[in-house]
């Protein structure tokens, strides 16, 4: 059995990330830069005010001023601004030609044009403004090549100058559920059936990616129609199935992968939970045979599905984030899979939750984290620091 480390190297290894397309910036919130973002201009592109008050020079800073001019945002005041004087200017305005210094307009008294000092003088030059090229100057990378693109990140590309991004375009993902007792969720469930909560699971996991998701009824063990599902599904990007992954007699993704004319890549990753996850291709597609229980689905999406959707998406950094922080408990020494446990953060510290079985999912949905334990760690104390992914999801 491989390790996770080598598992996802090789599921990312599969395939390149997918064409690119120009996509207008809204629409690019969620996906990843194909392309360095440079900036086609200077922010601020002059220097501005950062307050509502006057524009002065920092060497009559005490005052009294004769207000010659106003300066206001998309409205800049031409002259310039010699001793004695002062502009009334306000935020986001440009600061006229000869002052550097705005006071604002609580520290001052106005009659007419002749404005007075009633607090404090400003202690320094350049008081309340904001420099040009303070942000980013034109020609900087404002977001690197494989960057997520959130919110701010579009905002800045805006700012930037940019009205759309280069983005990889969207994937088509297939997800198929396979199982004779699933039934679909809300259904009449008879007592050795079980409703099919993988594709919801899964599809809720995909929400907010880029991902165009093509979802079906649960599939029957039959290998017959295992095999021609996986055939009609050869020009997706990736082919997610649930179940039938392990050795039971029933347990059918791999002949059917195979009777496909898909390859088979790997088979079994030495985690808990989550060992039976089969890699493999078929046509253009990867695939990625998931474990039918619950836990293990979840577990493997998250370490394997979601980064190669990133991947492939052109993502620079496509595994899930890993934080640390300190054992509430002691943790008993593992055995040569690494081991993924429940746990909740409590008051900074992991605290493991419910059971660790992989068909459980109350303890998975109490739980905020999940706590790595590598293979083969010996005993650790409570207070000792341990790796976690943050369940955000
Ligand atoms: N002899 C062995 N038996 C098993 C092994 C093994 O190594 N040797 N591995 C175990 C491990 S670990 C896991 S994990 C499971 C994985 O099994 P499969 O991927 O073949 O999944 P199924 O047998 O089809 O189902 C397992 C379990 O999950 C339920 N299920 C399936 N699909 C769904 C769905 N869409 N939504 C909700 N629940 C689902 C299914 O009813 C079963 O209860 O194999 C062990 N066995
Ligand atoms: O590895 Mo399986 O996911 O324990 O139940």
């Amino acid at each position: 059995m491989i390790s996770v480390e080598e598992a996802q190297a090789r599921i990312l290894a599969l395939k390149e990330p997918v064409e690119t397309e120009r996509v207008a910036l809204a629409e690019a919130a969620g996906r990843w830069a194909a392309e360095d973002v440079v900036a086609l201009r200077t922010q601020p592109a002059r220097d501005l005010s950062a307050m509502d008050g006057y524009a002065i020079r920092f060497a009559d800073a005490a005052g009294p001023w004769t207000v010659i001019g106003e300066s206001a945002a998309g409205k800049q005041f031409t002259d310039n601004v010699s001793a004695g004087e002062a502009v009334r200017i306000f935020t986001g305005a440009v600061v006229p030609e000869g002052a550097d210094t705005i006071i604002i307009q609580e520290n001052v008294s106005r009659e007419g044009d002749l404005v007075t000092l009633t607090d404090e003088a400003p202690k320094k030059a350049g008081q309340n403004v904001r420099y040009a090229g303070g942000d980013f100057a034109e020609g900087t990378v404002v977001v690197p090549k494989g960057a997520e693109l959130h919110a701010r990140h579009v905002a800045l590309a805006a700012m930037a100058g940019h009205g759309e991004l280069t983005v990889h375009r969207k994937l088509k993902v297939a997800l198929v559920s396979t199982g004779n007792e699933l039934v679909a969720p809300g259904a009449r469930c008879a007592e050795d059936q079980i409703p099919a909560s993988n594709g919801v699971m899964l599809a809720a996991m995909l929400r907010g990616l880029p991902v165009e998701l093509s979802e079906f009824p649960a599939v029957e063990d039959n290998l017959e129609v295992l095999t021609q599902q996986f055939r009609a599904l050869a020009d997706h990007d990736i082919i997610v199935t649930t179940g039938g992954a392990s050795v039971g007699d029933h347990d059918l993704i791999v002949p059917a992968l195979k009777a496909a004319g898909g390859e088979i890549v790997f088979w079994k990753i030495a985690m808990r939970p989550g060992k039976p996850v089969i890699a493999g291709r078929l046509g253009a597609a990867v695939t990625l045979g998931l474990p039918g229980n619950p836990v293990s689905a979840f577990v493997t999406a998250m370490l394997y599905l979601r980064p190669l959707i990133a991947h492939l998406c052109g993502a620079a950094d496509p595994l899930p984030q890993r934080l640390t922080a300190p054992t509430g408990v002691d943790l008993a020494a593992n055995g040569p899979r690494t081991d993924h446990l429940r746990a909740k953060l409590v008051d900074g510290m992991l605290v493991p939750v419910g059971v660790n079985d992989s068909a459980m999912l109350a303890a998975l949905s109490e739980a905020n984290a999940l706590i790595i334990r590598p293979a083969n760690t010996g005993f650790t104390a409570a207070g000792e620091r341990v790796d976690y992914y943050p369940l955000q999801i």
